[in-house]
């Protein structure tokens, strides 16, 4: 690597990268102000504030920090003082509540920094990888992010196997041990050799053995390549090894020094008592200042700590962690006193006495950014003033800006990172057909008749002595008219034969059959006196010329049907009567005759519900799907890790818009095909029109999904959220039941649904062959198109909301 000075600012070439024009632009692989050259990072009166109102803590409480350009920085302190927190605000991804940081010299999150980006290697404590990649396919991933060259990859890849002892490249990350996975976390932190390490507990779970060659690459990353690193850890004593040691408690640095300064100055044997005492000193400085009331500035309301709220009672794990534990600094000093250490007397109650000038002085002369420290450092050429100048003469104050969504144009790299990351996901065939299987299913289970529906027939014409035999004439004699309508009746019905009333309604009381069709004694008799006599036909004579039925009508949809069959068995009965009596086959109808105007008499209950069922079927995919991908990404932290190596959030957005463009166009394809095609589902308008209206609320699917991973924080709540929405989605927006149907005053609701409009274009499309010119069909596109904005909208209105709370 080497560095050239153009224009004053950094410019550090690295020969391994693939540099494109937009980042020499964004001046993202360099641009450091000189002031502050020396200094990889600086903090000053860092203040984070986590939550609001009640639940309102600090976690950060005017931190000072400084890291030297070069330096292994050894950052310590007890769980949940606050380390996390300090070092997501140096990578960019939170911001300060109030406070500078600068990281190499520019401010964290702004275009000209690089951080984040390629200038930082950042390996958070959680995993943050894809269980669904290699180790190979993750390293090529960031590769593909940063830029690099495919053979830089493959050869860090061998190297940093031997260095870690990874296990092989194409081992999936999700069959890997914990420890294993940590060092692929590792690997990825390290591989692309940025100028500066942030390593959050890396050497968590790994044997000693291991924990040795981490830290000789570190240090040879320090000594040989001027890298700086700055690591958390547990384990006080492998600290050693930093040039710097940063202690933490409570969101303040209380000591920056170097291990051999420390154990010299305080003449104790290790790390750990030198911790352990530093920390009782705070305590007991602490519990001064409450008792002299100077504690805290309540000046912008009460903030407690955040670790004092979140576990006031949290037991202590280790000698150490009970030194950092605020609820615990009462422990007198002199239990960790090295012999050469004269012991701090206490009182008769075992407590310290209360100097405060004494404990002061301790602290000021152990703490090296004391108030006279920072008074310097508003000289010139000093720190503060190089902060001042890196960010543009703006003096320390809240700042609530976000850089989540940076003003910057997408990089063709990470875009092709990102889009063949989000296909390696989604490259299974079942997701395209899955729409296309749910389209089948519904063809072949809804809309058809009903078939082998059992009904009793009680004929009492038929005489029992000449057997069960039900004989008729197809002349225009009036004999046995009962059996002669019967063959009329539609083969879905299963006529069963009952020797009384009783016993057939008994046998649909037991469910045995779906109702009983009565013939009385002299019911072809009575037919003809109704027949001759029309008009004259007295009440009695026409009650018995009557076919009776008694249905079970607790299926609403099997007696529809069988009504109507039997109806519809009666017309053609007549009909064929009339014809074979030479008169009018067409007299025996009802004088209301239905034409219809678009589509067919009794157009099928497929063909109504197709079009809701295409666009329910591509939304609810959709919805789904991008739900799903964002909620784990985010929760398995790779977007994070992502957004860390200066990946921006509009250059993940477009990259799921294009995969799931892609996948939301091959579901809509093979939907349409099994429609048409399968199951002769006609679409009498524009088909190119109907497919982009379903492409059109497969985006408003994606938009709602979206909006779902920007409300969840986990898989389990986005998918109940989505899983919610689809009942009521489908029912009100009128896919099974039209909206015509509904109260007047849910009407307004039902046409409310992102899907309504759509739905109902699509259907008009389908069966009456309407073009874009109908209101109708453009008012479906219209309000497709207003609700992705709505929706998008409302997506960068959470994120900002919800990254400020955070
Ligand atoms: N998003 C958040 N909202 C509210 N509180 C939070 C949030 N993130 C962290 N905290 C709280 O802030 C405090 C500091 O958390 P942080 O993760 O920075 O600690 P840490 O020093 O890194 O701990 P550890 O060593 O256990 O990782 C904790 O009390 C934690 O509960």
């Amino acid at each position: 690597m080497k560095e050239d000075n153009v224009g004053g600012s950094e410019v550090i070439v690295e020969p391994h990268r693939l540099t494109t024009s937009d980042e020499m632009n964004n001046g993202s692989t360099g641009g450091s102000s000189s002031s502050a050259s020396a200094r990889a990072v600086v903090v000053r009166n860092a203040t984070k504030v986590y939550g609001s109102g009640k639940n309102r803590c600090a976690v950060l409480e005017g931190l000072n920090m400084t890291i030297k350009k070069g330096d292994i920085y050894g950052l310590l302190g007890a769980s949940g003082c606050g380390k996390t927190t300090l070092l997501s605000c140096l990578v960019g991804r939170r911001s300060l509540n109030s406070g500078e940081i600068l990281v190499l010299g520019n401010e964290p999150g702004t275009p000209e920094s690089g951080v984040p980006g390629p200038r930082v290697g950042y390996m958070p404590q959680e995993l943050a990888l894809f269980g669904d990649f290699t180790i190979k396919e993750t390293l090529q991933y960031f590769g593909r992010i940063y830029n690099l060259r495919a053979a830089f990859v493959d050869s860090q890849l061998e190297f940093l196997t031997k260095l870690l002892d990874l296990p092989a490249s194409d081992r999936y990350v999700k069959t890997l041990s914990g420890g294993q996975q940590r060092r692929v976390s590792f690997a990825v932190a390290l591989f692309h050799e940025p100028e500066l390490l942030i390593l959050d507990e890396p050497t968590v779970g790994v044997d000693p053995l291991l924990r040795h060659s981490i830290w000789n690459h570190l240090i040879r990353q320090s000594v040989d390549h001027g890298r700086t690193v700055i690591v958390t850890t547990h384990y006080i004593e492998e600290a050693r090894q930093a040039n710097t040691i940063g202690m933490m408690r409570s969101g303040r640095l209380l000591v920056e020094e170097s291990p051999e300064n420390l154990l010299n100055s305080y003449r104790l044997p290790s790390l750990e008592a030198v911790f352990l005492k530093i920390c009782i000193r705070d305590g007991v400085k602490k519990r001064v200042e409450q008792r002299i009331g100077v504690a805290a500035d309540t000046s912008t309301g009460p903030v407690v700590t955040c670790q004092t709220a979140a576990r006031p009672q949290q037991p202590s794990v280790d000698h150490v962690n009970m030194a950092f534990d605020d609820s615990i600094s009462q422990i007198s000093v002199s239990e960790v006193e090295h012999p050469q250490f004269p012991a701090t007397p206490t009182n008769s109650s075992g407590e310290p006495p209360v100097n405060v000038e004494l404990i002061s002085s301790t602290i000021s002369n152990t703490t090296h950014l004391s108030e006279a420290d920072m008074t310097r450092s508003q000289q010139p050429g000093s720190v503060a003033a190089a902060m001042a100048s890196a960010s543009g003469g703006r003096t320390t104050g809240r700042k609530s800006r976000s850089h989540t969504f940076r003003v910057a144009l997408p990089s063709s790299h990470r875009l092709g990172a990102l889009i063949r990351k989000n296909f390696l996901l989604t490259i299974f065939v079942l997701l395209y057909f899955l729409p296309a299987f749910q389209a089948t299913v519904f063809n072949v289970t809804l809309g058809h008749e009903p078939t082998g529906l059992k009904m009793a027939i009680v004929n009492e014409e038929i005489n029992p002595i000449q057997g069960r035999i039900c004989n008729y004439s197809t002349d225009c004699s009036y004999s046995m008219l009962s059996c002669r309508y019967l063959r009329y009746i539609k083969d879905n019905i299963v006529q069963v034969p009952y020797e009384s009333v009783p016993d057939a309604l008994e046998a649909g009381k037991k469910g045995h059959v779906w109702g009983v069709i009565h013939f009385g004694r002299n019911f072809t008799e009575e037919f003809e006196v109704r027949q001759t006599e029309g008009d004259a036909a007295n009440l009695e004579n026409i009650m018995r010329s009557r076919i009776s039925i008694n249905m079970d009508s607790s299926n609403q949809q099997i007696d529809v049907y069988v009504e109507k069959w039997l109806l519809e068995a009666y017309g053609n009965f007549f009909k064929d009567f009339m014809k074979a009596c030479m008169f009018e086959p067409e007299a025996g109808y009802l004088p209301v005759v239905v034409h219809p105007v678009y589509g067919q008499k009794d157009t099928p209950y497929t063909e109504f519900m197709a079009p809701g069922l295409i666009i329910s079927i591509v939304y609810f995919m959709a919805v789904s799907l991008t739900a799903g991908v964002f909620v784990s990404e985010r929760q398995q932290g790779l977007l994070d890790r992502s957004l860390v190596a200066g990946v921006q959030m509009t250059e993940v957005l477009i990259g799921h818009l294009v995969n799931q463009c892609t996948v939301m166009m091959g579901q809509t394809a093979l939907v349409f095909m099994c429609m048409l095609l399968l199951f002769n589902i006609p679409c009498h308008g524009n088909l190119v029109l109907a497919i982009f209206i379903t492409l059109l609320q497969g985006l408003v699917g994606m938009c709602f999904g979206l909006l779902i991973a920007t409300l969840c924080d986990n898989e389990n709540s986005a998918l109940l959220l989505s899983q919610a929405s689809f009942l009521p989605f489908t029912v009100i927006s009128g896919v099974c039941w039209p909206i015509e149907g509904m109260p007047f005053y849910f009407r307004s609701i039902a046409y409310s649904m992102p899907l309504t409009y759509a739905i109902e274009s699509l259907r008009s499309i389908f069966s009456r062959g309407w073009g874009i010119e109908r209101l109708d069909v453009y008012a479906g596109i219209l309000i497709s198109i207003a609700w992705i904005v709505a929706l998008l909208t409302m997506c960068l209105i959470i994120i900002r909301v919800r990254k400020y709370a955070s």
